[in-house]
């Protein structure tokens, strides 16, 4: 596999993009002076209200007397708390995924005999359709399998024999095929990476269909294709928790964007994948890894307070890591004193470490926890409480689960399918309008002149 060279000429390049840059300046004090909600931001932070939902609840603080009170975080899928969901499957010991991702699309929670119709047409929906694999995936494989399963999504609009339907019945069934070919999509893109550009032999697994969602992400991507119980389970809780966060996350708001225009569900899910992609998203679960790996290279003593203390100021300043000024792990647009799901997998993630040998790693990860809060408070002058978010500890259960880094994200989005299908059910059948928010417009007119006319 071997990319195009460009043939734009980069003196042209150097014009275009001064050019820019003179005629695309936006000083700061004109969002305060026009009252613009940069980013749907109301201005003591909180999202501005542009729709309403069954789906959930993201709770990270109290508006009191009109000041954000921070709380511990609370998240509840139709009414659940996530914490009773996975409670309950411990207790009974069994795979949830499928069942939550048919009480998000669904509304309730499924009695034996759904789950098991339910259960067995996922099974049936696993296999992707004839050549897919070969035409859509080994023809021209990415490094990025985000990419590639954003590509995927798209074509497989192809291959649905009735893929513009906008009835629930058919977005529905959409989203109980794509909920069971994400694994494999993403599986095999993994495998052409191997393959193509780490010169990695590949396996190509068939999944199973009475298997559940983690027993064959684990079954596609390891090459004996073995797993144990406890592994997958494990990986089934991470799926659980990853699988929705409200209409506002940007990967899901992208979904209600896309959906309220008509558009058909494999645009709009494509279109959610590459948000999801982002590094101030789902992507910051990759980036935590790399800025770990980076500290455990720069710094010789991982449990030297000061030391990581005077790393973390260096990120902040863009001076560390992938030079945005980002800690990547940390923070949250709503959770103020805590992410419920960064709890979870942390607690998950301890024992784990002191069995494979994996407990300084996790040391340096709760040790940036506590320390960032106070030094970002310090260099940003801020007030705002600030928590570990769920991509802090995700990467290294993963890593411990014997996970690629390439796959973090793409399991990220494996998970979120669901929340994404419920989020498109519920555009389609109460937003009623399409979403067509207000751009200031900040350009004089100008006299137009002719070509030979310009400067
Ligand atoms: C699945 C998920 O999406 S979870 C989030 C995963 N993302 C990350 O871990 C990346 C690091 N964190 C961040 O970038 C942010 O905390 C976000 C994107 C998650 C939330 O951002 P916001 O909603 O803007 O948070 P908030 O309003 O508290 O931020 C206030 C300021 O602090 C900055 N800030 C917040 N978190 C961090 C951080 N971890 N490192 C450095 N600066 C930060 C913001 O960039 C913002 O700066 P600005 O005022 O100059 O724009
Ligand atoms: O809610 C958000 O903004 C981001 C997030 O944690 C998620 O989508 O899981």
């Amino acid at each position: 596999m071997t990319t195009q060279p460009s043939f734009v000429n980069p003196v042209l390049l150097q014009e275009l993009s001064e050019s820019f840059r003179l005629h695309n300046q936006i000083p700061s004090d004109l969002y305060t002076r026009f009252r613009i909600k940069r980013g749907l931001r109301n201005a003591d932070g909180t999202g501005v209200l542009v729709g309403a939902s069954r789906l959930g609840n993201v709770h990270g603080y109290i508006l009191n007397e009109g000041e954000r009170e921070p709380i511990e975080g609370r998240l509840t899928y139709r009414g659940y708390n996530v914490y009773d969901l996975i409670h309950g499957l411990e207790q009974e010991d069994r795979f949830g995924f499928e069942e939550v991702g048919y009480l998000l699309m669904c509304g309730a929670l499924p009695t034996r005999r759904q789950l098991d119709e339910f259960q067995r047409s996922i099974g049936l929906e696993r296999a992707l359709p004839d050549n897919f694999t070969e035409d859509m995936i080994m023809r021209a494989p990415s490094r990025d399998i985000m990419n590639k399963l954003a590509g995927a999504t798209l074509a497989l609009y192809s291959y649905d024999p009735n893929p513009d339907e906008t009835t629930v019945e058919n977005i529905m069934r959409q989203g109980i095929s794509l909920m069971a070919k994400f694994p494999v999509i993403i599986s095999h893109a993994y495998q052409a990476k191997r393959r193509y550009f780490d010169g990695d032999s590949m396996f190509l697994h068939v999944p199973d269909p009475d298997r559940s969602t983690a027993e064959n992400i684990l079954h596609l991507v390891r090459p004996n294709g073995k797993y144990s119980d406890d592994e997958a389970k494990l990986l089934d809780r991470c799926l659980i928790l990853h699988a929705e966060h409200g209409g506002g996350n940007n990967s899901s708001f992208t979904v209600r964007v896309t959906s309220s225009s008509g558009t058909d569900t494999y645009s709009a899910i494509a279109a959610a994948v590459s948000a999801l992609k982002g590094p101030r998203h789902g992507g910051a679960n990759l980036r935590v890894v790399r800025q770990f790996e980076e500290m455990k290279e720069n710094i010789s003593d991982w449990t030297d307070e000061g030391a990581v203390a005077d790393y973390l100021c260096k990120i902040l300043d863009g001076e560390a890591g992938d030079g945005s000024g980002l800690i990547y792990g940390m923070g949250h647009a709503i959770y103020t004193l805590s992410d419920p799901r960064a709890v979870a997998l942390k607690k998950a993630a301890r024992p784990l470490a002191e069995s494979k040998g994996f407990s300084r790693e996790m040391d340096l990860i709760e040790l940036v926890e506590k320390l960032t809060p106070a030094i970002f408070a310090e260099k940003k002058g801020s007030d705002k409480p600030m928590c570990a978010n769920v991509d802090m500890y995700s990467g290294l259960v993963y890593k411990m689960l014997g996970l690629p880094k390439s796959l973090y994200t793409p399991l990220f989005a494996t998970a979120r399918i669901v929340g994404w299908m419920a989020h498109r059910l519920e555009e389609v059948t109460t937003g009623g309008k399409i979403i067509r928010p207000a751009y200031k417009p900040l350009c004089k007119s100008v006299v137009y002149k002719n070509l030979d006319e310009r400067g």
